[in-house]
């Protein structure tokens, strides 16, 4: 779908209630904390904030939120399992407001953010932020996973294949697949009015993930640490425009 001028400010309406949950669940997450204490703090803002769940009842799911700790690549379901200090791990969420959908999300700690950990982190934001760099009317969806893959194989990290952002708009998913690996200048070109998200899983090991027997929870198959960050996008006349940013810049766990 190519939206028009207007919509910009429906997605980023929408796209701002979500970073406002992301910055605000920080406070919530420490060690002996339940992820699905984290996910119940998450729903009452949803509908406190006017908005509704865009993950419930999505596919028969049925959390505000996915809560993905540690090797869980992504989809982790929020439950019972306390947080332990060192624990980091992936908030996903996306309302909808106004008939807009905002998803996105951020890495979490609980306590002391491991040394290992924090190189995971930075190179999986920073890999996002090279791949929304390279998004302007013209250049192709192979530009952005060929930014993605080349920067995070340079820091000797792997990229998820079995997962890939979306379009999304009116919509919570829709065409084009956006890959976080490609070839420059391969794949559909990018056009102004087109909204999407971003949301590249890096591993420290292997590639490779597989789904736990509960048919969501995706995890690495070497149990390496994985590590995301999604924004949601749109294409303007000249580049970008975020639509996920954090007002208070808050976007990633070394800023508090
Ligand atoms: C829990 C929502 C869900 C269910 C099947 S795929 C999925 C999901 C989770 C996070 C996302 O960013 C996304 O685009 C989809
Ligand atoms: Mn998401
Ligand atoms: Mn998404
Ligand atoms: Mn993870």
């Amino acid at each position: 779908t190519i939206h028009q001028e207007a919509d910009f400010a429906g997605m980023h309406n929408a796209g701002q209630i979500t970073a406002r949950i992301l910055d605000e669940i920080a406070d919530h997450v420490f060690p002996g904390q339940t992820t699905g204490e984290i996910d119940r703090i998450i729903e009452a803002k949803v509908i406190e904030y006017g908005t509704k769940s865009a993950t419930i009842g999505y596919k028969g799911y049925q959390h505000a939120s996915c809560i993905s700790v540690n090797h869980v690549v992504c989809h982790g379901i929020p439950g019972d399992k306390k947080l332990k200090d060192g624990d980091i791990l992936n908030i996903d969420v996306t309302v909808i407001a106004d008939g807009w959908f905002g998803d996105s999300s951020r890495m979490y700690v609980a306590g002391k953010l491991p040394r290992k950990a924090e190189r995971l982190i930075q190179v999986t934001h920073d890999a996002l932020m090279l791949g929304i760099e390279a998004v302007k009317p013209g250049n192709t969806f192979g530009d952005i996973g060929h930014a993605i893959q080349t920067y995070a194989e340079a820091q000797r990290m792997s990229v998820v294949r079995d997962f890939c952002g979306h379009g999304l708009g009116r919509v919570f998913h829709s065409p084009p697949n956006v890959l976080h690996y490609g070839r420059p200048g391969t794949g559909p070109r990018l056009e102004e009015g087109m909204f999407f998200t971003i949301e590249p899983m890096i591993n420290l090991g292997r590639p490779e993930t597989k789904v736990l027997a509960d048919d969501w929870t995706a995890v690495t198959r070497d149990k390496s640490l994985s590590a995301q960050f999604e924004h949601s996008i749109g294409v303007t006349s000249d580049g970008f425009e975020i639509f996920t940013l954090s007002p208070a810049g808050k976007f990633h766990p070394t800023y508090g």
